[in-house]
């Protein structure tokens, strides 16, 4: 056993269900996801996906099933409060405020999530050394409508980190991206997980997922058909039936 199995897990999910009426978009899911993890959530469209991750982050209410969080049971907390916990999102379409400058956009996420004894000054340093870690510096006062699509996405995953996130969740932060670009992101989620961050990528390019995940889940109608190593993953008679069309 590792080191890292010893540990409690960051994030429990257990026996979670979601309905929508009468449909059942996730039935009962059980996962743990360990700290500093690198886990890759994958499945064809419709799966479930995205209904995962807004049951973790908030958006949606969980009926019934557990999320803990470091040990809490985070089930009934608002979005805002698990972000202030360490839960952070970054969405697949960002959505900047537009009138305001890249700097500007970061300050929002920090003073959002810093406590009040942290002071301006030390607001603006961590501002500046989130973009420079991101390649952003030189946009810092640049207008976000400005900006090009993959620094639009790391705009957004520095907006995320602004918050100072335990656990990060990327949502297709390189669909549509070239595949020079699609390295850039990569390696910026790599060197976010070396800091210790956790990161659940959904991703629908493959030899990204591959790349980045120590452990992959596969979700299909709702249920987890695979999860292990990508290799394992990939390799699964039911994930290339359900998710390669193979
Ligand atoms: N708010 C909602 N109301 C009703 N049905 C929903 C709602 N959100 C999602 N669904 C349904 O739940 C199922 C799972 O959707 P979800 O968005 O989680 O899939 P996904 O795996 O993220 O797909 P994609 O890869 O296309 O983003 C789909 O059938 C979807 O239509």
């Amino acid at each position: 056993m590792t080191l890292s199995d010893t540990r409690s897990p960051l994030l429990r999910i257990s026996s979670l269900t979601k309905r929508f009426g009468g449909f059942t978009a996730l039935h009962d899911v059980s996962v743990d996801i360990r700290p500093g993890e690198r886990f890759g959530l994958i499945g064809p469209n419709g799966s479930g996906k995205t209904t995962l991750i807004n049951c973790i982050s908030g958006a949606f209410r969980t009926e019934p099933g557990t999320v803990l969080f470091r040990d809490e049971d985070i089930a009934l907390l608002q979005p805002h409060v698990r972000t202030r916990r360490g839960i952070a999102r970054s969405f697949q379409i960002p959505r900047p405020f537009r009138s305001m400058t890249v700097a500007e956009n970061l300050m929002v996420a920090l003073d959002f999530a810093a406590h009040e004894h942290v002071s301006a000054a030390q607001r603006r340093d961590s501002m500046m050394s989130i973009l420079d870690q991101m390649g952003l510096g030189p946009k810092a006062n640049v207008s976000a409508t400005q900006l090009s699509q993959v620094e639009l996405r790391k705009m957004e995953l520095a907006r995320a980190m602004a918050t100072h996130p335990k656990l990060l969740i990327s949502d297709e932060a390189m669909a549509g991206l070239s595949s020079s670009e699609v390295d850039e992101v990569l390696d910026l989620l790599l060197s976010l997980a070396s800091r210790d961050i956790t990161i659940i990528m959904i991703e629908h390019i493959m030899q990204a997922v591959m790349r980045f995940s120590e452990r992959v889940m596969c979700l299909d109608a709702g249920r987890i058909i695979a999860i292990g190593s990508p290799s394992e993953v990939m390799a699964d008679q039911r994930v290339q039936e359900a998710y390669l069309g193979t």
